[in-house]
C-alpha cells in the first residue's frame, strides 16, 4: 500500500506519445532511473508526482492517486528538480521554506517558527532573510531540499540532483541523502549516481528496457551506451 504502484500508465502530449505502457511497483527505498535524454525520465518522476495525471493507466502512492488527490499527494512525497530555479517562487529563504507547510495546514505563525527552527538546527539561521537570488546553485539546491524535508513526506523524488553541483557538494548531498529514512526515487543519466541503490529502472524512448539489481542493469545500460557513443550518428536518438 505504502509503494509507488504503475498499472499500464501511457502518457502523450498534444497526440506525441512519451511513455509506454508502464507497469512498476515500487516499494523499495532507494530507486534509480536510468536512460538517456529524452527517454521520458522526468515525465515519469512528474506522474509519480501527481504533477501531472496519465493518459492511460493509473499510478497511485500509498494508495491514492497523487493528481486527483493533492492533499494527499503534498503528505506523500516530495520533488525535487533538476534546476532550482524551476522550483523556487520566493523572494527570500524564510519565504520559500515556509511555503510548503501553510500548504499542509500550518498556520503562517507556526510555519515561521518551524522554518526558524530548522534553519538553527542547519547552522544557518542567518539566512531566514536572506534573498534567494543571492545563494549560488548548491545552496539553492540545498534550500529547495530543506522545503522538501520540512514537509516530511514519505517519499522523495529527485530529479538529476548532481547536475549543478560541484564536487564537494555532490559528496555532501549524497551523504545527506543516504541518512534519510524516506523512499528516494533518483534519476539520473550517470550510472554512478545510482549504483548504490536497491533497485534500478532503465528507461528506453518511453519504455522499461530494465529493471533490476542496480550492477546487472547498470552494466547492460553502461555497454549499450557505450555501444551507441562509439557510433558517429545518432539517428536512434530517444524521444
Ligand atoms: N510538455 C511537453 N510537451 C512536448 N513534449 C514534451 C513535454 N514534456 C516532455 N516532452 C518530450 O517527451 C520526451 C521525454 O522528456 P523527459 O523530460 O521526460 O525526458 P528525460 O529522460 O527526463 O530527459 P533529460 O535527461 O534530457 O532531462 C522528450 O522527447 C521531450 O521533448
Amino acid at each position: 500500500m505504502n509503494g509507488i504502484v504503475l498499472q499500464g500508465v501511457a502518457f502523450a502530449v498534444a497526440g506525441k506519445p512519451i511513455l509506454h505502457g508502464i507497469s512498476l511497483d515500487l516499494q523499495e527505498q532507494r530507486i534509480g532511473i536510468v536512460g538517456r535524454n529524452g527517454s521520458g525520465k522526468t515525465t515519469l518522476l512528474r506522474l509519480m508526482a501527481g504533477l501531472v495525471a496519465p493518459t492511460a493507466g493509473t499510478v497511485r502512492l500509498g494508495g491514492v492517486d497523487p493528481a486527483k488527490d493533492r492533499r494527499a499527494a503534498l503528505a506523500a512525497v516530495g520533488i525535487l528538480f533538476q534546476n532550482p530555479d524551476h522550483q523556487i517562487i520566493f523572494p527570500t529563504v524564510a519565504e520559500e521554506l515556509a511555503f510548503g507547510l501553510v500548504q499542509q495546514g500550518l498556520s503562517r505563525s507556526e510555519a515561521a517558527a518551524r522554518v526558524c527552527a530548522a534553519l538553527e538546527a542547519e547552522g544557518r539561521g542567518d539566512w531566514a532573510g536572506q534573498p534567494v537570488q543571492a545563494l549560488s546553485q548548491g545552496q539553492k539546491q540545498w534550500l529547495c531540499l530543506m522545503a522538501i524535508l520540512l514537509m516530511a513526506p514519505g517519499t522523495i523524488l529527485l530529479d538529476e540532483p548532481f547536475a549543478a553541483l560541484d564536487l564537494p557538494l555532490q559528496i555532501r548531498l549524497t551523504r545527506r541523502l543516504a541518512a534519510l529514512p524516506q523512499r528516494l526515487v533518483t534519476i539520473s543519466h550517470d550510472p554512478a549516481a545510482v549504483a548504490g541503490c536497491d533497485r534500478v529502472i532503465w528507461l528506453e524512448a518511453g519504455r522499461v528496457a530494465m529493471d533490476g539489481a542496480a550492477t546487472p542493469v547498470l552494466a547492460a545500460f553502461r555497454a549499450e551506451m557505450e555501444r551507441i557513443g562509439g557510433t558517429d550518428a545518432d539517428a536512434d536518438l530517444a524521444g
